[in-house]
Parts: structure tokens; sequence; C-alpha cells
């Protein structure tokens, strides 16, 4: 088969990664029998310093004619650091959102076997761990209206959802569960946000069309305790943006790495695949960054996006394998040696 996929590679570690994911794809391409065509675009604060905005036209273009988009990350500290900077690297990443109506990122968060003993958490409690979060992605605090007034001396930002929002992003997790351990979890904060009332009653009233699913309703601040404390409770969680965007960056101190967990984000005509973590800014150029979260969200577009499976399989495989040799970056090593960010990525395209 043959595909076209725009290549966001973006700031910081973000090119540092792309490129092992894109040397892991062309390996899986060259085995199965497949054709990848590699469309790179500007995104973020590269993009600014080029053409002065984010998310520019072209790269739209890009997006919107490829079989699938493969995201590095965004962000640069000159922007961070700078609360009254008018363009940012981040509204690129949300116009791209929007744009691309990517309203349902997929976080999946899972243990390795070889990694047990990496996490901060008890072996004994995240044993077995393999939960996926439904992070609402083009609506919420993120995309409410903003701004200041009182002489800049008074903040907001609104949160608003529509009912049709929620509606889709708890079919897909009603799907989802039906395919897993029929168990799904939505997780708001119903006590007091009436954004959150909105999420509740919309989920209740979907129940009755999955009947097998046991639904059941978690405030965010009690979720926030339990990921920890026995993750292996959970397997389908729903939720809105601002708090899926938390809650997965908690949950990756299962796996043991920031540096290793994947995502989806998909929409109705196109899928975006992305590592979670952001443009690890200290790490950029140093060759030191976990490029496994960005290599198994590759996996994840050849499964989802192009539905094949074994192609994804052929990339977790060699991932596991390198995990229990011990090919891992500094973030996985411990006192043990490690291996440099390309290291890595040429250990896994020579042993898919
Ligand atoms: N999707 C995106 O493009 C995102 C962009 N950002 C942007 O990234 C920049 C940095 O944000 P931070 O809050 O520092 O988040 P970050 O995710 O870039 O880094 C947080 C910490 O996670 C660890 N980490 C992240 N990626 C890793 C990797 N590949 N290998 C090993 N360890 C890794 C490091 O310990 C790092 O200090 C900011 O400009 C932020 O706006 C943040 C999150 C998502
Ligand atoms: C930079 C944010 C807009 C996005 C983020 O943190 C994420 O998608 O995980
Ligand atoms: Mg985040």
């Amino acid at each position: 088969m043959k595909f076209n996929i725009a290549l966001l590679a973006g700031d910081g570690i973000g090119p540092e990664v792309i490129d092992q994911a894109v040397k892991v794809s062309d390996a899986v391409a060259k085995k199965f029998g497949h054709e990848i065509t590699w469309q790179p675009a500007l995104t973020g604060a590269a993009a600014i310093d080029a053409v002065g905005e984010p998310y520019p036209d072209e790269t739209h273009e890009v997006c919107k004619n490829a079989d699938a988009v493969l995201f590095g990350a965004i962000g640069h500290p000159k922007f961070d650091n700078d609360p009254s900077a008018k363009v940012r690297p981040e509204q690129g990443l949300l116009k791209m959102r929007k744009a691309l109506g990517l309203f349902a990122n997929v976080r999946p968060t899972f243990t390795f076997p070889s990694l047990l003993d990496k996490s901060p958490l008890k072996q004994e409690r995240i044993e077995g761990t393999d939960l996926v979060f439904l992070r609402e992605l083009t609506g919420g605090i993120y995309f409410g209206e903003k701004g200041r007034r009182d002489g800049g001396e008074t903040a907001f930002d609104n949160c608003v959802y529509t009912r049709a929002e929620v509606q889709r992003l708890a079919k897909k997790g009603f799907e989802l569960a039906m395919t897993r351990s029929k168990k799904l979890c939505c997780v708001d904060k119903a006590n007091v946000l009436e954004t959150s009332r909105l999420w509740r009653e919309t989920v209740q009233a979907m129940e009755k069309d999955y009947p097998e699913v046991e639904v059941s309703y978690e405030f965010v601040d009690a979720v926030a305790m339990r990921l920890v404390q026995w993750p292996n409770s959970y397997d389908v969680l729903i939720t809105e943006n601002l708090f899926g965007d938390i809650l997965t960056d908690e949950a990756s101190v299962i796996s043991g790495s920031m540096g290793l967990m994947p995502s989806a984000s998909m929409g109705a005509d196109i899928a975006l695949f992305e590592p979670i973590h952001g443009s690890y800014p200290q790490a950029t150029g140093l060759n030191i960054a976990n490029p496994m979260a960005t290599v198994l969200s590759a996996a994840m577009m050849f499964e989802t996006a192009f539905n094949l499976p074994e192609e994804g399989k052929a990339i977790r495989d060699a991932v596991n394998s390198a995990l229990a040799k011990g090919i891992v970056t500094e973030d996985l090593a411990d006192s043990g040696k490690s291996y440099g960010t390309t290291e890595v990525g040429d250990w896994l395209a020579a042993n898919i």
C-alpha cells in the first residue's frame, strides 16, 4: 500500500524523536512492502520563526491532503517565559486540532513487563495496568473566550461544552469499552462545574444504548488520587480537555517515563499521532530524549489509520525487546548504561 504522511516535527526534541519514528516506520514499510511518502511541514515556534505563525495555511493543506499526520511536539522557553507574547507555539497546536476536527484524543496508559521496577509506584499496584483515556480535544477551557479586563488586573478563561460535543466523545468511549472490559468511567467535577453537569447528564442518558457497559462517575480530584493508588481498577476513562491533559501526564509515571506514552487524535476525516509529552526543551540537541512514545505513536498510526495491526505489532515487539535488553535512553537507565535517542531509533529500525 502507499501512504502519504504529513510530518510535523515541531520544536525542541520534536525533530529528534520524529526522526526515529520515521526510521522505524520506513523499516516497517520495507518489511511489509508498503511505500511511504513523508510530507514535512512547519509548526510551532519553528513556524513562527520562519513565517510568523505557528500553524500556517500551507501546513494545514499538507495535513488535509495526507493519509495521516505524525506530530512531534511544539513549545519553546522564549514563549513560555514571556506571558505577554501575542503569538505562541501552543496556539498552533490548538488551531491544528480544531481545523482538522481532532475531537478525540486516545491516550493509553500501560505497563511494560520489563519496566515494572522503573515506576515510582509499587509493583503490585501497577502490574496489569492497561487503561485508556479518551480526552476531548477541541472544546472546553482551552478553546473558550479568554482575556483581560480591569486594565489587565483580571483574567478569564471560559469553559464551554455543548451536548453534541460530549455525545460524540462519549459515543467513542462506550464503543471502546464494548471492545474491552465493558467498564467506563466518566471523569468530571459535577459537584461544582455546570459543564461537568452537562457531561454527566449526557453520559447518563446514553447508558440505555449500551446496557452491557458498567458506567461509573467519579470526580476528577478523586481520580487523580486513585489513578496512582489503584491504577489497574480503571479501564476506559472519558473526560474533558483540561482534565485529560493533566491526568494523562500523571498516569505516565505508571509506565516509568513520560517518554513512553503515545496517543492518537481522531477526527472524522483524518487522524494525527503524537507522543503525549511536550518539547522537553532542556534535552534539545543532547540526543537523550526517549523516542519510544513517538515510535509507539507510529505503531498506533499503522493500527488505527491504516488498519494494519501486524505492522503495529512489529513496532511494539521491537520496543518491548529493546526495553527487555536495556537499549534505553537515560530516563529509563537508572545507573545502568544508557543509549542515545538516535541509537535507540537505529536499534528499533534494525530489529523490525
Ligand atoms: N503536544 C505538545 O506539543 C506539548 C507541548 N508542550 C510544550 O512543551 C514545552 C515544555 O513543557 P513541559 O511542561 O516541560 O513538558 P514536557 O512534556 O516537554 O516535559 C516534562 C518532563 O517530562 C519528561 N520528558 C518529556 N518528554 C520526554 C522524553 N521524550 N524522554 C524523556 N523524558 C521526557 C522530562 O522529565 C521533562 O522534564 C512547553 O513549551 C509546553 O507548552 C507541553 C505539552 C504538550
Ligand atoms: C500544550 C498544550 C496545549 C497541549 C498539551 O499539553 C497536550 O496536548 O498534552
Ligand atoms: Mg499535556
